[in-house]
């Protein structure tokens, strides 16, 4: 297997930038999903590292070697990265064994090589008794497993998933999300997953690049963008953060601030060397908004809606002084907020977002 590294990518089509400044390193056996709204450039950027489109600026490296600058880009059957795709692309005449060996053929290799080596992708993914199926008799997880045997058994040095899982139903997403997981813990494969789904990049993978509008956002663990995400677009698109207007107040002491939200003062995390500041953002979740009973710190507003979800309501609330600033939190049962009640809410902690970084 092989690292990766991109650096300062940049892609063009005509006058529009699909990508812009992009740099991303990939450790050895690292697993990196790299996450964003649609257009954001994921696929294009899978492109490039596949060989099947060229950079415009930047390069590319796979396992130390350059692969792509804007004068040269080693073809795609020379990079040894294998792909899989979300839609199977299994030839239907074909068993499972054939399917995962045609390339082997069709680059020469002996049929007892071949035997072994199918056999040995077949392990990999747990589809041993399934050699002599037709595609058509496979579950769809079933089909996604021999997709990436067949990948495997080029013996490929990184592969890249282009959102595999999103032809599945939500229960086959589930466990394959433990399939792939189980697969890389067993293998150490690099790989680079491409989503647009959150949770599916957070149950995966090492650390996650967040694209928007053709740039890196942050790369960080999926840990770290939930708790200190670098820039509003992260901390709104992460786990639907709120974004909330505040003043600093203080400057930074063991990790944490003081601000005023809404009126409210409170303290929130903070990056090291925060100074007071006018203007700012924090980040804060539905888990750290509370009803406040009489009159303590606080603000209030409005509930625009209470919806039941099982054990809990999603309640969404407009503060008087900020009408446009919907907030939402969820309340435990017994709900009892309802549509048009006043109420007084407070924020119990957050995270300041740091000045000036991206979007
Ligand atoms: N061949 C092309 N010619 C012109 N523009 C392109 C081309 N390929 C991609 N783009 C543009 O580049 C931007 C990034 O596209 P890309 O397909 O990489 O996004 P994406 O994040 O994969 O989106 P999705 O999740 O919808 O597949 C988009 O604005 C798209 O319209």
């Amino acid at each position: 297997m092989a690292g990766l590294s991109i650096q300062n990518v940049t892609k063009t089509f005509g006058t529009a930038k699909a990508l812009d400044d992009v740099s991303i390193e990939v450790a050895d056996g690292e697993f990196l999903a790299v996450l964003g709204p649609s257009g954001c450039g994921k696929t294009t950027l899978l492109r490039m590292i596949a060989g099947f489109e060229t950079v415009s600026g930047g390069k590319i490296d796979i396992g130390g070697r350059e692969v792509s600058t804007p004068q040269m880009n080693i073809s795609p059957e020379k990079r040894r990265v294998g792909i899989v795709f979300q839609n199977y692309a299994l030839w239907p005449h074909m068993s499972v064994e054939e399917n995962i060996g045609y390339s082997l053929k069709v680059a020469g290799v002996s049929k007892a090589e071949r035997e072994a080596r199918v056999t040995a992708a077949l392990e990999l993914v747990n589809m041993q008794q399934y050699g002599d199926r037709r595609p058509a008799n496979l579950s769809g997880g079933q089909r996604q497993r021999v997709a990436l045997a067949r990948c495997l058994v080029a013996e490929p040095r990184l592969v890249l998933f282009d959102e595999p899982l999103a032809n599945l139903d939500v229960h086959l997403r589930a466990s394959m999300e433990d399939e792939f997981a189980d697969f890389h813990k067993r293998t150490g494969t690099t790989i680079l997953y491409i989503t647009h789904d959150q949770a599916e990049a957070m149950a995966l993978a090492d650390r996650i690049a967040v694209m928007d509008h053709g740039r890196l956002m942050q790369l960080a663990t999926p840990r770290e963008l939930y708790h200190e995400p670098a820039n509003e677009m992260v901390a709104s698109f992460i786990s639907q953060g709120m974004v909330l207007p505040a003043d600093v107040e203080t400057a930074e002491k063991g990790g944490e601030c003081k601000v005023t939200v809404l009126g409210q003062e409170l303290v929130v995390r903070c990056r090291k060397g925060e100074k007071p500041r006018k203007n700012a953002r924090i980040c804060c979740r539905a888990s750290q908004i509370e009803a406040v009973k009489g009159k303590g710190a606080g603000f209030d507003g409005t509930i625009t809606r209470a919806v039941y979800r099982g054990g809990s309501a999603r309640v969404e609330f407009e503060p008087e002084a900020a009408p446009n600033l919907g907030l939402h939190f969820d309340q435990p049962d017994p709900v009892s907020f309802e549509a048009g009640q006043r109420t007084r809410l407070r924020i119990t902690s957050g995270w300041l977002i740091p000045a000036g970084e991206g979007a």
